[in-house]
């Protein structure tokens, strides 16, 4: 079963064109990343999946139905979307601003309260939104957003504002709705400590899509060095020295502090490496880094191609 279906997508405004021609799908029970820089056009896309612009080409289809039709309406019901600067009527409580939203989604008051428990604002539950700091209201945003139970979850930036507590929170309460098959997009510019919660990314660089799939399947496409880091009692000279038989599997070498040296290499030297740094008495600790999300996405979206900032 597909949730999202986009085809050879166009979307222009006026002479703007936002997408070119980007193609994606969701299942259920997956995470989606969305990343691209400022104007790449993720926002218009999430837009269109919730059928608030419709395509200039393409076909846009959710839960196998157009959203920008009048007979999506029952479908919204199952749709929660966090917007990217979610705003509230300042003078009303946490618990009013719910259940104002609760009643336009037809939920009970019982489960805005116990949302807004789950979210752990309900010790603020009485109090007014303008006393909120930011990751308050962004909580409430994200209660707002779970508030019909959806099939289907839109986050556009949805960890700004967050503490890093609040954040691993957020993270865990996403990979809870995954586990109960709802299908996320997640929009984000905050690229570290995603990796782990997102099943596939997809990088939008001027309105296309510059690459799509897993970490793993990005990893081998773009095909980068993986990092080593060894730490050694040794001085630096005399570790370098005693590590330089490996330049032919590794290149690079660049100290990180006064007892850890850095090299660059081949994915496929890992396990050739690793049995020959674990023979030197003089290591202490090895560590192997694969190519970190944002580095993928500089590739793909700066260094591989030439983006022009909006
Ligand atoms: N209603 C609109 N009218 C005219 N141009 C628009 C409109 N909405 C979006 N655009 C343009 O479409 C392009 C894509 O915008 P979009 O908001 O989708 O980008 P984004 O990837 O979400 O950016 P950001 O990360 O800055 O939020 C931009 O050039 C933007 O200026």
């Amino acid at each position: 079963m597909t949730l999202v279906q986009l085809d050879q997508v166009h979307k222009s405004f006026g002479n703007v064109q936002a997408l070119q021609g980007i193609s994606l799908r969701l299942g259920p029970g997956e995470v989606l990343g969305l990343f691209g820089h400022n104007g790449a056009g993720k926002t218009t896309t999430m837009k269109l999946i919730l059928g608030l612009e419709q395509p200039s080409q393409g076909d846009v289809s959710v839960f196998g139905l157009q959203p920008s039709q009048p007979h999506f309406s029952q479908q919204r019901f199952s749709i929660g979307f966090l917007p990217e600067n979610v705003a509230f009527y300042p003078q009303l409580t946490g618990r009013e601003v719910l259940r104002y939203f609760g009643r336009l989604k037809r939920v009970s008051p019982q489960r805005c309260s116990a949302l807004l428990d789950r979210i752990g604002l309900a010790h603020a539950a009485d109090r007014k939104v303008k006393t909120y700091s930011k990751g308050m209201r962004q909580r409430l945003g994200l209660a707002q957003a779970l508030l019909s139970e959806p099939k289907l979850l839109l986050l556009d930036e949805p960890t700004v504002g967050l503490d890093p507590i609040a954040t691993q929170d957020f993270y865990s309460m996403v990979d809870e709705l995954r586990g109960q098959g709802c299908g996320v997009i997640l929009c984000s510019h905050v690229l570290p400590g995603v990796e782990q919660h997102i099943d596939r990314a997809a990088i939008l660089g001027n309105g296309q899509v510059r690459a799509l799939g897993s970490l793993s399947q990005l990893r081998q496409q773009a095909n980068l060095p993986m990092s080593i880091r060894v730490k050694s009692t040794l001085a630096r000279n005399q570790l370098q020295q005693e590590l330089d038989s490996l330049t032919t599997l590794a290149k690079g070498m660049r100290p990180i502090n006064g007892s850890t040296l850095e090299w660059e290499s081949d994915p496929s030297n890992k396990m050739q490496l690793l049995r020959a740094l674990t023979q030197n008495p003089h290591i202490d600790d090895i560590e192997f880094q694969q190519p970190s999300l944002e580095k993928l996405y500089r590739y793909f979206v700066e260094d591989h191609d030439e983006v022009t900032p909006q």
